[in-house]
């Protein structure tokens, strides 16, 4: 089980390294403007599923800046592949550039579009049979059409592990119900706050039982 151990992070800002990335957002997010990157204090929760996972293969639907993408990304192993959505072009282009400075664009594949054209696209255009780890954090109330749809195109298997952001704040009840009283799915709760602030938030992590 991903323990909750206390993720402390020592980096040198003096390269763009993944970690030099994650802390220059951070840091901007938490003084200087608030985004919606999964954050560090959630983000810490992430590294420890991702870890514990340790994915050949995973998905992440919503890559809004890359925030997320990079602290995945950091922890895969070689080989390992990460295909992350984004359907707004503008923010897309951030992202290839926040994965650009973690010198991650190898372990990346950014796609343009929506979850819902590319889903069941993704086996035969990326030669990916199924994800170990898809991590959920695009709009809320695509979470669930989005994991039917996952599980009709046969991409989840036996073990596959789903790790949904926001499951309270701003909330995706739908879903929540689905993975939790669905025999089908092992749903677990994280709880922990809303990036940058003090308000509830936590992360569900669903393993697809097959
Ligand atoms: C159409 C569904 N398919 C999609 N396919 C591909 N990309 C998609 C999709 N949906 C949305 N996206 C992209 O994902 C990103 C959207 C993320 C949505 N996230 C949130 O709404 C969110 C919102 C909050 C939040 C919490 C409290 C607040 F007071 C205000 C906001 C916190 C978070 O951590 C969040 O993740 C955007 O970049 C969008 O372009
Ligand atoms: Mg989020």
């Amino acid at each position: 089980e991903a323990d909750r151990k206390e993720c402390t992070q020592v980096t040198h800002v003096h390269e763009w390294d993944p970690g030099s990335v994650i802390q220059a957002i951070d840091h901007y997010c938490r003084n200087k403007e608030w985004a919606m990157n999964v954050g560090d204090e959630k983000g810490c929760i992430l590294d420890s599923v991702v870890s514990e996972v340790n994915p050949a293969t995973v998905l992440e639907l919503g890559t809004y800046c890359g925030y997320s993408t990079v602290r995945i990304a950091r922890l895969l192993p070689p080989h390992a592949k990460l295909i992350t959505l984004e359907f707004n072009p503008a923010v897309a282009a951030i992202a290839r550039q926040v994965i650009a400075w973690a010198g991650l664009e190898d372990k990346v594949q950014l796609v343009e579009g929506a979850s819902g054209d590319f889903i069941p696209r993704i086996k035969e255009q990326f030669g990916v049979k199924t994800f170990d780890l898809v991590f959920l954090d695009h709009w809320k109330e695509y979470y669930l059409p989005d994991t039917k749809l996952m599980e009709e195109c046969g991409l989840l298997r036996k073990g596959s592990v789903l790790l949904a952001d926001n499951v309270v704040c701003p909330g995706a009840p739908d879903y929540l119900e689905y993975v939790r009283s669905s025999p089908r799915y092992e749903s677990r709760y994280f709880k922990s706050h809303l990036e940058y602030t003090k308000v509830e938030d936590g992360l569900e992590k669903s393993v697809f039982l097959g």
